[in-house]
């Protein structure tokens, strides 16, 4: 199993145990105790990359349900899977997001919380879904809060996308101005051209690019360049969801001098003194 799955019975964790029978298919039991009767289930999951995570999730919500009379139901989902399938892209291809969240919605959460999803079209997928803003997300950081609010940091949006967050961003931690890129991404085959500086002067400053996720990097990587060559002091990156496809190296050697990630995909062992971890649990209880 890859994800992370945790749950809460009145806000008390119940122990879990997991596995995969030999024919491949996964297991999972609640071996801590269930009182018959509960308000609350409350379930946690991280990192949840593919469909033996979801059935994790759903053997957990038959299991809890079966056990004890359940009146409210949360599903904290920090990492949103197939987020970036948000329409269909090319022809032959599948509206994937929309695909999970149908499934999802088979659950009956009565709420899910998503941590900074890729774009408006999760919200509206998922039945009764509640976003934890970008900007909430960041400011767990008390690095960053000081840093952005005492000016040390400027704010960089690396595209359009990013755009459509950064004035929260900017609100939110006190920031006076940001700095605007734009790229453009061919999106059959995800290759990335055209990165340009389109607003801010950024010469001689301390650069902060904020986006939602990190896969490959290339966004980044190609974006610290153009900042570099325009005068930028140091680049460093906050994204909510860090993938890290290529290793936080990739980044790290190439332009990014420190890196500020949640623990919603990244795994909460990662230990590099470049790389600031914000802990989801701060998150969902703020
Ligand atoms: O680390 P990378 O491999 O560069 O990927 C990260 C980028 O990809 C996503 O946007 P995307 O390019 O899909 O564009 P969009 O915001 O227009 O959907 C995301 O918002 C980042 O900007």
């Amino acid at each position: 199993m890859a994800s992370r799955i945790e749950l809460f019975i009145d806000n008390e964790q119940v122990a879990l145990s997991h596995g995969v029978f030999p024919d491949g298919a996964v297991w999972l039991k609640v071996t801590g105790k269930l009182p018959s009767f509960a308000r609350q289930m409350r379930v946690r999951v991280a990192a949840m990359r593919d469909m033996n995570d979801f059935m994790l999730l759903a053997q957990l919500v038959d299991a809890v349900r079966h056990a004890a009379d359940i009146t409210v139901s949360h599903l904290e989902l920090a990492w949103l899977p197939w987020a970036r399938q948000d329409r269909h892209m090319v022809p032959g291809d599948s509206f994937a997001l929309k695909v999970f969240a149908n499934l999802l919605n088979t659950l009956n959460f009565n709420k899910v919380f998503v941590l900074d999803p890729h774009s408006d079209a999760a919200a509206a997928a998922i039945n009764n879904c509640v976003v934890i803003a970008q900007e909430s997300c960041l400011m767990q950081s008390e690095t960053l809060r000081r840093a952005i609010g005492n000016r040390e940091l400027m704010l960089v949006a690396p595209d359009a996308g990013a755009l459509k967050k950064i004035h929260n961003v900017a609100k939110a931690s006190g920031a006076q101005e940001y700095a605007i890129l734009t790229k453009e991404r061919d999106v059959a085959t995800g290759n990335l051209t055209s990165f340009a500086l389109v607003a801010g002067d950024v010469a001689g400053k301390d650069l902060l690019i904020v986006d939602d996720l990190c896969d490959a990097g290339g966004t980044f990587i190609g974006s610290a360049q153009v900042l570099r060559d325009a005068g930028a002091r140091s680049v460093s990156l906050y994204v909510t969801h860090g993938v890290f496809s290529k290793g936080v190296e990739n980044l790290l050697n190439n332009g990014i001098d420190a890196i500020y990630t949640t623990t919603s995909f990244t795994s909460p062992a990662l230990t590099d003194p470049r790389v600031e971890l914000i802990d989801i649990d701060a998150i969902f209880r703020a």
